[in-house]
């Protein structure tokens, strides 16, 4: 059996990060996992694990703006279409993995995830070659502190949910940033975490 991890989330909510985690619990646990990239854009230090597939193989935002003249949104926008009409290359790639993960690092673009057929495409595509598809939506935690922040977080989130249909999971990332709230007699603990009381006897 194949599972493919979809890492989801706003732009700079902690994706690669996590995969890293992702990766090196999977390591520990004896478990093969494999990175796969799908942000033409991404940086090629900011993988801890390098990718097994990569889209910058196919293409690149850079080789776009570079030959087409494009802008770096229209870029991304058209490296998406261009993958979409290539599924094979992904096909062809995943091809050589068996009983394995794949944790997919996606780019950070919420329009991908909100009302472009790319994400819904590759799902189907995944689904349909046997991969049992799951997705994680990270969402800074620092969004709590601010109601407004925090419920266009939660209806983007829930926005991208019923948009992919396939099991999912919410996580709160960087929740060492999040600040004790001043207002609580009770914090003062880490992480804006509430201390906890001694009720051990003397
Ligand atoms: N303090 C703190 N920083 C974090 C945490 N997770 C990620 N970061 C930092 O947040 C920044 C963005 O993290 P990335 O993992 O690159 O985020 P991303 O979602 O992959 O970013 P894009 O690919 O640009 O959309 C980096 O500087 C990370 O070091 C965390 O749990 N705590």
């Amino acid at each position: 059996m194949r599972y493919a991890v979809l890492v989801t989330g706003p732009a700079g909510a902690g994706k690669s990060t996590f995969c890293a985690s992702i990766m090196t619990h999977l390591h520990a646990s004896r478990r093969t996992g494999h990175l796969v990239n799908l942000d033409p854009a991404a940086a090629p230090d900011s993988f801890e694990y390098s990718p097994s597939i990569d889209i910058k193989d196919l293409i690149s935002v850079q080789d776009v703006m570079n030959e087409l003249g494009y802008g770096p949104n229209g870029g991304l926008v058209y490296c998406f279409e261009y993958l979409l009409q290539n599924m094979d290359w992904l096909e062809e790639e995943i091809g050589e993995y068996e009983d394995d993960y794949l944790i997919i690092d996606c780019p950070g673009q919420i329009e991908l995830y909100t009302h472009h057929p790319f994400l819904p495409t590759l799902v189907k595509n995944l689904q349909r070659l046997g991969m049992r598809t799951s997705a994680v939506y990270l969402l800074e935690s620092q969004f709590m502190e601010d109601k407004y922040k925090f419920f266009s977080g939660v209806l983007s989130a829930m926005s991208a949910m019923v948009n992919l249909e396939v099991p999912w999971i919410n996580v709160m990332s960087k929740m060492d940033l999040v600040l004790p709230n001043p207002e609580d007699p009770a914090a003062g603990g880490r992480n804006g975490l509430r201390t906890r009381r001694n009720i051990a006897r003397e």
